[in-house]
């Protein structure tokens, strides 16, 4: 399968674009990074790519189709901030079973604690929190996972066993993976390819406001 963003631009209300004409073309079985300074656009980026959020201009196409506006979505995004993921008034049993069931190997591999699904999202750690996010996104139909700083608040022990859950699993199921991280050596380490942000193919100079 193929996901690309076609002369993708965004801008916020009245601002000034953020970005305009970003084209990239990412494939299942990659593991792609991303690559680029604090308040480029990243996640913005990828909040357009997993149909988060409408490109203010261009599209994002899945197979040369627009992504599904309804049912699960097979571009999976994981937030930098689970808290804002998650809906507060549902309790975390609820919130992980959300678009499929989590199977008990699946809850163990990302050390979730079967205590946690009884609590709401404030009585959990923004750790624990993530980790539930990251087991509600990996239903079978999840094509393209996109992990935007996904284990940033995680301690390097756990960091390290998430990544080769999640890792192993899109080897397995041959999903494509877009890492966004500002840590060089986990990309490095992780991604069969590495994109700068600033080369998605635009040209600064026809931005205009
Ligand atoms: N919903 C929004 N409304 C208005 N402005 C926004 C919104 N989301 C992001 N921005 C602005 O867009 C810019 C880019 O933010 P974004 O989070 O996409 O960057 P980033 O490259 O992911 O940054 P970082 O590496 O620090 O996470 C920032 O100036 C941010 O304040």
């Amino acid at each position: 399968m193929r996901l690309e963003a076609r002369h993708v631009g965004k801008r916020y209300g009245k601002e000034a674009w953020l970005f305009r004409q970003a084209n990239a073309v990412f494939r299942t079985g990659e593991t792609v990074g991303l690559l680029g300074p604090s308040g480029c656009g990243k996640s913005s980026f990828c909040r357009l790519l997993s149909g988060y959020d409408a490109c203010s201009e261009g599209e994002v196409l899945l197979d040369g189709a627009p992504l599904p506006t309804f049912g699960y979505r097979p571009v999976q995004l994981i937030f930098q901030h689970p808290e804002r993921a998650v809906n507060p008034r549902w309790k975390a049993g609820a919130i992980i079973s959300e678009g499929w069931q989590p199977d008990e190997a699946l809850l163990e591999q990302l050390e979730i604690r079967r205590e946690w699904l009884k609590r709401w999202p404030s009585e959990l750690s923004g750790g624990e929190l993530q980790r539930l996010c990251i087991a509600r996104a990996l239903a079978p139909q999840t094509r393209f996972f996109i992990a935007d700083e996904m284990t940033t608040m995680l301690d390097a022990i756990t960091q390290a066993r998430i990544w080769r859950t999640v890792l192993d699993l899109a080897q397995r199921r041959g999903m494509g993976m877009l890492v966004v991280s500002h840590d060089r050596h986990l990309i490095d380490r992780i991604c069969t390819r590495v994109i700068d942000f600033h080369e998605l193919g635009r040209d600064r100079h026809d931005w205009g406001d």
